[in-house]
């Protein structure tokens, strides 16, 4: 696949897409890049005659869409996205600027004037790279446009009318759509369909190749040659390992002597410095292998280093040390925590090289994703589910070549036990009890306002979160929906241990808890059953038993909402969901069309999904085929 290199580098990211326009949401979706919809309310009323060019206009309005997004996004919502794409469709025609007809006359006016003409279409597109500093939104800021050149034959009063009667003009700019009904108004395309249509793929395309994997350039004089063309045409960027340098093009400037050769460092997309090396006898001329530093593989060879760095600075506390006090020394880091200091500052620096903290003479300070995330007291920390991973997915994942070979769970290895002894486990132990409810709980909190808003549910009175452990979604959906009710339904020792996970000002009256085994007990009565990061545990027969039950209590118009990651149709994307598969539980991960099955079985039809480019996504589906109509919420 030659888009792969760009999308697995935003595949973490969280890409919104400022626009409202079906047709754009199309176009990216067909790409397999993940992002959320979040429409602007911007409104396109620059004055268009201070333009010196109508595709500046364009560009403008495209940037004033997509930074309204981000900003809102940014007060509103803990998360600052990424990435936020926004693009504006105009047409000209005589020097004029074509918009969206604001009704049929206006349709007429505008289709009359394109008759039997050659016009333009420009989109303007903006790729705005968003960060958060001291609370405040940094923004950098991509543009471009592209022109294409239509041309509309003769048309009759009565082929203008019957087109607007149609009703297509009327979102559309110049009041036409090519791509359905207006394309028989069409003679000619000079250039990329799409980009009349309202986003040009291609050119959108070469950008995000452009930002996201450059050329290699050499920077070193003595070599006469690039040994890579520039990257100029999209297919040249099927190569997964050339990849360098970030959006920000960091040019490499340190030079090392090396036994070898001679070492041209430069930044690849997390800041970590890479080197090539080029062998001395190659360096007259031009040495293919020279060029392609392996920054990709490299990456992962040092992940696990990163990994067990960030989860050991997470265990002894580093960042609460920190969140409380800074900036702090690493002695005083080391007397708070009970370790070494030769040890705590190499720890610290490691967390500095990853992003996690900054040094200054001063001593170190935790990011505010650092405060945010990783200290455990925040209302969005991933502490919890840090710490799960360090003391449970780490030592499984240190068997999984054992697990690979023999295709089963590795807890016998791990920890000495079985795995239905480990499950067990879980509830005997009080400490291993709270440690996987808070990681459940950490990710829960992280994800539930993605998964509470993917659907308007406001219809739906009652819900039963379906081991919804501390009942941190069912909180947020009573936030959200005022009139609802939330049951949440765990195991009695799962229920038994809630008490400290819940919101200090929680409306009691509308959250209930009820213990019981979802595969063996009486289901509460709900108009919506939630089954969040359920089904992926499980293996196929004790989803049959599940799934049968709901669908028994489920009334006609009742529906069940799943929030899982779902993977693309390939099974590849996103890798992180991937990688977790490799766990082996009895369970699996799903793309869309699966689960859409899975659920057909079960009498559950209707069924939409929600990619939210977040870490859940969400399908929803109804009993029977009573179907309810369910906008999604901006
Ligand atoms: O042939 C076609 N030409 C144009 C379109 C659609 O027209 C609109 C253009 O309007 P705009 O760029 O202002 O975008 P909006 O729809 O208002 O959405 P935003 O939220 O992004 O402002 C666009 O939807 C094109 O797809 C067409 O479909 N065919």
């Amino acid at each position: 696949m030659v888009l792969s290199p760009v999308l697995g580098k935003l595949v973490s990211k969280r890409v919104v897409l400022a626009s409202a326009s079906p047709r754009r949401q199309e176009i990216l979706t067909n790409v397999g890049l993940r992002f959320e919809v979040v429409p602007s309310w911007f409104k396109e009323t620059l004055e268009k005659s201070s333009f010196a060019a109508p595709y500046e206009y364009a560009i403008e309005t495209a940037k004033q869409k997509a930074l309204e997004v981000a900003n809102r996004m940014h007060v509103k919502h803990l998360r600052t996205p990424d990435i936020v794409i926004g693009a504006d469709t105009i047409v000209t025609v005589d020097e004029q600027i074509l918009e969206k007809p604001v009704d049929k006359q206006d349709a007429y006016r505008m289709l009359s004037r394109l008759s039997g003409k050659e016009h333009s279409v420009f989109t303007g597109v903006v790729i705005i790279h968003c960060s958060s500093k001291d609370n405040q939104l940094e923004t950098e800021i991509t543009d471009f446009y592209e022109e294409t050149k239509v041309k509309f034959s003769d048309l009759s009063e009565e082929l203008l009318w019957e087109y607007i009667h149609s009703g297509e003009p009327m979102d559309k700019a110049g009041g036409y759509g090519i791509q359905a009904l207006g394309g028989m108004l069409v003679e000619y395309v000079h250039g990329d369909f799409l980009n009349v249509v309202g986003f040009p793929l291609n050119h959108f395309c070469k950008k995000l190749a452009e930002l996201y994997c450059p050329p290699l350039k050499h920077t070193i004089q003595h070599i006469k040659h690039d040994s890579i063309p520039s990257v100029d045409t999209f297919e040249s960027l099927s190569d997964g390992e050339s990849e360098s340098s970030s959006f920000k093009e960091h040019k490499g400037a340190i030079k090392l002597d090396s036994p070898s050769g001679v070492i041209c460092n430069s930044e690849n997309s997390s800041g970590v410095r890479t080197g090539s090396v080029v062998p001395l006898e190659n360096q007259n001329g031009v040495s293919d292998s020279a060029a392609k530093v392996p920054s990709k593989i490299l990456d992962l060879m040092d992940g696990f280093r990163a990994s067990k760095a960030l989860f050991v600075a997470s265990k002894l506390k580093m960042f609460d040390h920190l969140k409380k006090k800074s900036p702090l020394k690493a002695v005083d880091i080391a007397n708070e925590a009970g370790t070494s200091v030769c040890g705590t500052e190499r720890l610290l620096d490691a967390c500095t090289a990853l992003g996690l903290l900054e040094k200054t003479p001063q001593g170190y300070s935790n990011t505010d994703s650092a405060n945010t995330y990783l200290a455990s007291d925040g209302e969005y920390s991933l502490h919890g589910y840090i710490i799960h991973s360090n003391d449970h997915l780490w030592p499984l994942f240190t068997h999984l070549e054992s697990a690979v070979k023999e295709g089963s769970r590795q807890n016998h290895r791990a920890f000495g036990k079985k795995t239905e002894d480990l499950f067990n486990d879980y509830y005997q132990s009080q400490e291993v009890k709270q440690r996987f409810m808070a990681a459940m709980h950490s990710i829960a909190r992280l994800t539930a306002r993605d998964v509470a808003t993917a659907f308007d549910l406001s219809e739906f009175k009652t819900a039963c979160d379906l081991g919804g452990c501390t009942g941190a979604l069912a909180h947020e959906l009573i936030q959200i929906y005022p009139n609802m009710k939330v049951t949440v339904f765990d195991l009695p020792e799962v229920i038994a241990n809630t008490s400290c996970f819940q919101p200090s000002e929680q409306r009691v009256a509308s959250v209930t808890f009820v213990s019981g085994n979802f595969f063996t007990d009486d289901l509460p009565e709900a108009d919506l059953y939630i089954l969040s990061r359920v089904l992926h545990d499980w293996p196929d027969e004790k989803i049959h038993i599940l799934l049968k039950k709901i669908s028994a209590v489920c009334r006609p118009g009742s529906a069940l909402l799943v929030a899982e990651t779902v993977l693309d149709e390939q099974k590849i994307h996103p890798p992180r969901v991937v990688l977790q598969s490799l766990s082996m539980t009895e369970g699996k991960q799903r793309s869309g069309s699966e689960y859409k099955q899975l659920l057909e079985k079960y009498g559950f039809t209707n069924t939409q999904i929600k990619i939210t480019g977040n870490l859940l996504d969400v399908v929803l589906c109804f009993k029977k085929s009573v179907i309810l109509a369910c906008t999604e919420i901006a």
